[in-house]
């Protein structure tokens, strides 16, 4: 039972699951938010946990860090475990004036300079997009909750440290809000398996001005894009 990279039986993942990039947020929403949180996955590390929210079965799953990684748990948990709906919550780095630290931006569309999409498509370009039911209930909820949210382009990247100090100005330049790095490569699975996702990413820190979170904040701090993520599921 199970796969390479997740020890879950069949049945033991909900049909909606909540991508963290780091284990411990998983680990930190499993236990703050979920009640009868169960451990379904320990391999490398990269914790997963199904629990209820609200009386709903939803499950908590670390990706790790790009779009190699998150890749591997997102075909595992559509292709072995019949996941339907993904959510990324995620940190992502501003670049644009107003896009200020602790915001939520919702990511309609992920550009790239991964050359994961150009190798499958044979150098042709494809625009990777967040499922459009998932984003309106995304953005409903928040206004529900009065919680304040942008929704616009993002930039999923293969670097975190760059050589070029000004290699975001063109991206920023041409309207997108924020750089992360795995948006892109959920999103284009999402495709192929027809299934549906989203992400939701708050800034952690400001390329513009250099401000920066703290890695406590990183894992346990952003509860309205956790909360949207929950209500949504
Ligand atoms: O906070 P997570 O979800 O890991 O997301 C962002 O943080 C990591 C870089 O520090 C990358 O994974 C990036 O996409
Ligand atoms: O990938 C990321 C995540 C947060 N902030 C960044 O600048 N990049």
């Amino acid at each position: 039972m199970g796969t390479p990279h997740l020890e879950a039986k069949k049945g033991d993942i909900a049909e909606s699951v909540l991508l963290p990039g780091d284990p411990l947020r998983a680990k930190h929403i499993a236990e703050t938010f979920l009640e009868d949180a169960v451990c379904y996955n320990q391999v490398r590390g990269m914790l997963g946990y199904t629990g209820l929210y609200k009386g709903k079965r939803v499950s908590i799953q670390g990706t790790g860090m790009g779009i190699p990684s998150i890749s591997i748990y997102v075909n595992e948990l559509i292709a072995e475990y019949g996941v339907r709906k993904l959510m990324r919550i995620g940190t992502c780095g501003s670049i644009q004036e107003n896009v200020n630290m602790r915001d939520v931006v919702l990511a309609m569309s992920a550009s790239t300079d991964s050359s994961i999409n150009k190798i499958r498509f044979g150098g042709l370009d494809y625009a990777p997009t967040a499922d459009f039911e998932l984003l309106h209930t995304a953005w409903s909820v928040a206004k529900k909750k009065n919680i304040s949210v942008k929704a616009g382009p993002v930039l999923t990247s293969d670097t975190f440290y760059g050589d070029d100090p000004d290699w975001w100005r063109l991206w920023a330049d041409f309207g997108i809000m924020t750089v992360e790095m795995e948006t892109a490569g959920l999103y284009t699975l999402a495709a192929k398996y027809k299934v549906q996702a989203l992400a939701l990413l708050t800034v952690s820190d400001s390329i513009l001005t250099g401000e920066v979170s703290t890695t406590e904040e990183r894992q346990k701090t952003f509860n309205d894009m956790i909360e949207i993520a929950l209500e949504s599921a």
